[in-house]
């Protein structure tokens, strides 16, 4: 049997900071943001609906997801982050699924899902135990802004349409704090594992 992870936090929190150390480990991690990439490339049935709700004018010239344009819509409003996750998300969870099921064919023990939004979208029922990856909301406003050039406004707006970061805290089974120096947050991961190893 497979133990899956669920890694979460809020934007620019460390998900993949953590994720890929853990990967360096050997843990086998399955990324919602590349699968919300992938479900919606040319030809994928959800950017046909994404044109559909949205418009063609969603596209770049290239025909493929104007991430830019379609962030500047969907982090300003509710009702059309709504309609987006309607669309992507099925597909998202299918496709981590298929992935995971590779897997567990090839053998794999213990499986992160990096899924952001693991509580907004009440998906604990995918993973065995949650992880929290949690940094200070004054630091993670400081490092969304200087890691994608926005600004205050635009990465409040970002940080607005998820669960406040200290109320994830309330729900996480496991946290590791990213407030800090990288040096710390890789001691908490070891210690992690470690725990981790003795509970399973
Ligand atoms: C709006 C989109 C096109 C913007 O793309 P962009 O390249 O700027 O951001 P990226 O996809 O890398 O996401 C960065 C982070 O934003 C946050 N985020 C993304 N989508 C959402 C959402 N619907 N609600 C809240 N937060 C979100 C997450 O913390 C994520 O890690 C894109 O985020 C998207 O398609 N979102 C809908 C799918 C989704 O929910 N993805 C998140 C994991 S399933
Ligand atoms: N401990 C740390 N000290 C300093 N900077 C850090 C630390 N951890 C992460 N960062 C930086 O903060 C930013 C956000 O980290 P990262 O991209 O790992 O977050 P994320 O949660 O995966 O983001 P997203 O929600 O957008 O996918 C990055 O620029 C990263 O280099």
């Amino acid at each position: 049997m497979a133990i899956i992870i669920g890694l979460t936090g809020g934007i620019a929190s460390g998900k993949s900071t953590v994720s890929s150390i853990m990967a360096e480990k050997g843990f086998t991690v399955i990324d919602a943001d590349k699968a919300a990439r992938i479900v919606v490339e040319p030809g994928q049935p959800a950017l046909q609906k994404i044109i559909n709700v949205f418009g063609s004018a969603i596209l770049t010239s290239e025909g493929t997801l104007d991430r830019v344009k379609m962030g500047g819509i969907v982090f300003h409003d509710e009702e059309k982050r709504k309609q987006l996750n309607e669309i992507v998300h099925p597909s998202v969870r299918k496709w981590m699924l298929d992935e995971k099921e590779k897997a567990v064919e090839a053998g794999k023990r213990t499986i992160i899902f990096d899924l952001p939004l693991l509580f907004e979208s009440k998906l604990t029922w995918m993973v065995d135990k949650s992880l929290l990856i949690y940094v200070d909301p004054e630091t993670q406003l400081k490092r969304l802004m200087k890691r994608n050039s926005y600004t205050e406004q635009e990465a409040h707006a970002r940080i607005r349409s998820q669960m406040p970061i200290n109320e994830k805290k309330e729900l996480a089974d496991y946290i590791i704090d990213n407030s800090g120096s990288l040096d710390e947050t890789v001691k908490q991961v070891n210690k992690w594992i470690a725990r981790l190893r003795l509970e399973t």
